[in-house]
């Protein structure tokens, strides 16, 4: 058995237990090392298909998890060790026992959380790793309730950097994956041609305030494609007529969902707004949110579109075991030579025949 970082890199020093979360591009699994330094103790796995993704995909992929295993912040996850099993990318990190808190707002809160000290309190530790992320000139992409992971003490996570994003490389308004209700207009808008900055980053965490104030964000069950047109169209969502909220969170939320991206603050101007003055750190996150949580796998449910389940996964991983450590390699520091323009979500639209294009040119 090989190992990397102490965790074993082949998908035999894992035992899958059961599935706690599918994401768009995977299923993620709690787990438990079976060999090694690191023998008995959980994780999650993420599970990633790969079959349909062309090699240069995967290797934008393997880039971006190259960055996550160098990403080093109390706020942002990183993984223990990722590798190839088939055509299988797994993806091995701790595991949060919360879940995200796009899962505890489906089963807890789907009103949304009225507690604004607890509201202050989760959104400064997102906006402290979303800092994190701009201060080493990433940008996450991909922020919003699903991807903000809790733990049992309380501490908050942000997951999934980047991954997802390239995983939706390519596609268009019609194929998008996951919903496009966190993305910033110029994302949306560009076509392929513009570069954007972190500021889609802002957006989208105005979004994802939204999100936990009310239980899902603007627009949400809308199909992909109206989504779209409905962020470029419409004015920004705000909460301003609704009562239950302070003038403060309303104001910050202003401030971030604001179309032209230069006009957003930046995310150390906007840990500054008062808003977060009324945050009170990760005891009061655990006090408030963490007694009695479920069991994770009690909260996942198999998404109708979903055939693949666990057995036939495992099934696929017989053959073509990995050994292989993807966030291996010998080129150079990714978090000092990223191009802020290679990114997916700029080729949405990009095709001539996009039907976000069409839609468009109908609604003038
Ligand atoms: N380390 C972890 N510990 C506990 N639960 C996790 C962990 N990572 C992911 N999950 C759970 O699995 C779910 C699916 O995660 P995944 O990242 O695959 O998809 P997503 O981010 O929700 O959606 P998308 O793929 O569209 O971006 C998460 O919402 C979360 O509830």
């Amino acid at each position: 058995m090989q190992y990397a970082n102490t965790w074993p890199l082949s998908e035999s020093g894992y035992e899958l237990e059961a599935p706690i979360g599918y994401g768009s591009f995977g299923t993620v699994y709690a787990a438990a090392a079976l060999e090694g330094p690191n023998a008995g103790e959980k994780v999650a796995i993420k599970v990633i298909e790969l079959e349909n993704y062309p090699d240069s995909n995967i290797e934008e992929i393997r880039k971006e998890i190259q960055i996550m295993r160098l990403s080093s912040h109390q706020n942002v996850l990183s993984y223990h060790v990722c590798f190839l099993s088939g055509r299988q990318l797994w993806m091995v990190m701790p595991l949060l026992e919360g879940g995200s808190v796009g899962n505890l707002l489906k089963h807890r809160y789907q009103e949304g959380i009225k507690d604004q000290v607890l509201l202050a309190s989760i959104l400064r530790e997102v906006l402290e790793g979303i800092y994190y992320f701009h201060q080493n000139n990433q940008i996450h992409r991909d922020i919003k309730a699903g991807n903000i992971l809790v733990s049992r003490s309380g501490q908050i996570l942000l997951g999934d950097f980047g991954v997802a994003a390239k995983l939706r490389q390519g596609m268009s308004a019609r194929t998008f994956a996951g919903s496009p209700c966190w993305m910033a207009p110029e994302v949306v808008e560009s076509g392929g041609n513009v570069a954007y900055t972190n500021k889609v980053d802002i957006w989208s965490f105005g979004i994802t305030a939204i999100e936990l104030a009310k239980g899902r964000p603007p627009y949400a069950g809308h199909p992909a494609m109206k989504v779209m047109l409905m962020i470029i169209s419409n004015d920004p969502p705000s909460l301003d007529e609704d009562e239950e909220f302070d003038a403060s969170f309303k104001e910050m939320i202003n401030l971030c969902l604001q179309k032209e991206p230069e006009l957003r603050p930046t995310a150390e101007s906007l840990l500054r707004k008062k808003f977060f003055n009324k945050a009170k750190g990760v005891e009061y996150i655990r006090t408030h949110m963490c007694a009695d949580l479920p069991r994770l796998e009690t909260l996942v449910k198999l998404p109708k579109d979903r055939k693949v389940d666990r057995d036939q996964s495992l099934g696929n991983m017989s053959s073509g075991s990995g050994g292989w450590d993807f966030s291996l390699s010998t080129g150079e520091n990714p978090l000092s030579g990223k191009k802020q323009n290679d990114d997916p979500l700029e080729q949405i639209g990009s095709d001539e025949e996009d039907p976000l294009d069409s839609l468009l040119e109908e609604e003038n």
